[in-house]
């Protein structure tokens, strides 16, 4: 059995992909997520393989080689060079050329049996609401008989504030329902959400951040969101409360939407975000199926 996971997620505005630069605040963390994911299987003398169909991926943001790059069928860089495209118009171009040569991923891909692949993609949202790129994809790679599931990371920063929560939500399920495959939300870059809640940070102060409210955001109780609403600093139009309202109702209609932590810094929060990416595809189902640890909550501790 052949195995893949794609890893997705929103873009930043602005890509840094240089880890020496500043960090990029919004950007979902996919690329440094897939090789920590990599290494860690690695760690647990298992075998996994880097697949980047970022066509706009940096080559020095390959501390793991991928033994797959879409880059060596078409690069972004000599889309827009050569025919004049923007970023995304470019991306379209070479996500529709990949689909017109599927052979040659069928065949880069056919070298790999009993195998299971990490796909870092690219972060344009759009590829994932309403493109057919992707769908195609997971449809040719199961021909193939190859189980894929998606993970959908969303930063940690979605949670400063519910708006921006809400927005994160809505494109974790417009993605989901586009793809119709197992599939695993993630808050990443937990390692940035402040522990102490007498931090003065904006968002602390917001009492919206830091590990104690965490619970709300990563199994969202929407009545508890909507509560949230009108409280002293929140200088939202009232006029869009019957919007949250309804979308508070949307999400808990809707309770696919919940969130795993992830923080890189932790290889336990690795270890059991893995084990449910495993678990939900199930994984050497061979064997026992496995279930997911526990939710280390240690990690997050909820007083
Ligand atoms: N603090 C922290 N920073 C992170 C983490 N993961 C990624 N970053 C930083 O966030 C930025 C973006 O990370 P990437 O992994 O390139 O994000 P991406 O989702 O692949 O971005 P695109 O490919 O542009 O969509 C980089 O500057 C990383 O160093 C994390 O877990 N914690
Ligand atoms: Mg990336």
């Amino acid at each position: 059995m052949r195995y893949a996971v794609l890893v997705t997620g929103p873009a930043g505005a602005g890509k840094s992909r240089n880890p020496n630069q500043n960090h990029n605040p919004t950007s979902a963390g996919k690329s440094t997520f897939t090789r920590s994911y990599l290494n860690h299987l690695t760690a647990l003398k298992r075998t996994g393989h880097l697949v980047n169909l970022d066509p706009a991926a940096s080559e020095e943001s390959f501390e793991v080689e991928p033994v797959i790059d879409i880059k060596d069928l078409v690069s972004l860089e000599d889309v827009m060079g050569e025919l004049g495209y923007g970023p995304n118009g470019g991306l379209v171009y070479c996500f529709e050329y990949l689909l017109e040569n599927f052979d040659w991923l069928e065949e880069a891909l056919g070298g790999y049996e009993d195998d299971y692949l990490v796909i870092d993609c690219p972060g344009q949202i759009e590829l994932y609401t309403h493109h057919p790129f992707l769908p195609t994809l997971v449809q040719n790679l199961t021909k193939m008989g190859i189980r894929t599931s998606a993970v959908y990371l969303v930063e940690s920063q979605f949670m400063e504030d519910k708006y921006k929560f809400f927005s994160g939500v809505l494109s974790a399920m417009s993605a989901m329902v586009n793809l119709e495959i197992p599939w695993i939300n993630i808050m990443s870059k937990m390692d940035l959400v402040t522990a102490d809640p007498d931090d003065s940070s904006r968002g602390a102060r917001n009492g919206l951040r830091g590990r104690r409210n965490i619970a709300r955001y990563l199994d969202p109780d929407p009545l508890l969101l909507a509560s949230a609403r009108g409280q002293e600093g929140d200088t939202a139009n009232p006029r869009f409360h019957a919007l949250n309202q309804a979308i508070v109702q949307l999400i808990e209609d809707h309770p696919l939407v919940s969130f795993l932590p992830l923080d890189l810094t932790s290889s336990d929060s690795l270890d059991t975000v893995i084990s449910h990416i495993d678990y939900t595809m199930q994984y050497g189902e061979d064997e026992e199926p496995k279930e997911p640890h526990d939710l280390d909550e240690g990690d997050f501790e909820l007083e």
